[in-house]
């Protein structure tokens, strides 16, 4: 299988301090990934240079396909109600309809919030539409950054459940988690340490990291 996102060599540094070290990181679609690490060691950094939104010192990341990217800020607008942000969305990706959305908010439990706007909604809710959002366009490839902050866990299991549904589709998906106990989930588990990715386990049949050479 081809990969969908392929990062060789990745540095970033800010200022005099050496964040991401040379990280590697191999992704094919249908598989599921989860980068691990201490607070600080990097993660959001790895996932901001991979979504491109922040440019890597040196190293190339290859991605082919659509993007999808949850950061762990909300990209949300205030004023702006639920409704108004999947139909603004959805416009700006070029959707003819608004089905994924409903769908979406169906299956993150939160239609209710339909009318209301941003700003009221509670730290949760707030994270569900964001992850909406970088749903909405069914991405070839998903980077989601602690995506389940402030769910409940009702909600937190169907987010599961829905990031199954994606990998079955085909997706690949990349996501920073803490809940290491859940290893069974992944298809990759890679620790970010010192600045690099280690492959800790995997039930895949290729590591997507390429260990210790940098
Ligand atoms: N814009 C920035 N300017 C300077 N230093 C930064 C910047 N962004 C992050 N850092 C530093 O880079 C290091 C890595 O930060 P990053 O947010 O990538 O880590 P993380 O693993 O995602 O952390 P956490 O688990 O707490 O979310 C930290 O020491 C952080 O203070």
């Amino acid at each position: 299988m081809t990969a969908v996102l392929q990062a060789r060599g990745v540095r970033k540094s800010y200022g005099r301090h050496q964040v991401l070290a040379g990280a590697d990181l191999m992704v094919e679609p249908g598989q599921l990934v989860a980068v691990v690490g201490e607070n600080g060691s990097g993660k959001s950094t790895l996932l901001k240079t991979l979504a491109g939104t922040l440019k890597a010192d040196a190293g190339t990341v290859e991605l082919s396909g659509s993007l999808g990217y949850c950061p762990q800020d909300a990209v949300v607008s205030d004023n702006l109600t639920v409704g108004q942000h999947l139909r603004y969305f959805a416009a700006a990706y070029r959707l003819s309809s608004l089905d994924r959305g409903e769908e979406l908010m169906e299956q993150l439990g939160y239609e209710k919030f339909r009318r209301t706007p941003a700003g009221a909604l509670s730290g949760g809710t707030r994270q569900k539409l964001n992850l909406t959002l970088a749903l909405l366009h069914d991405p070839d490839v998903l980077l989601l950054d602690e995506p389940y902050q402030g769910f409940d866990w009702e909600t937190y299991l169907r987010f599961w459940d829905l990031v199954g549904d994606l990998r079955s589709a085909g997706r690949a998906i990349v996501v920073i988690t803490h809940l290491v106990f859940e290893q069974d989930r992944f298809d990759l588990l890679v620790d970010l340490e010192d600045g690099t990715l280690h492959a800790r386990s995997h039930a895949g049949s290729e590591s997507g990291v390429d260990d210790g050479n940098h």
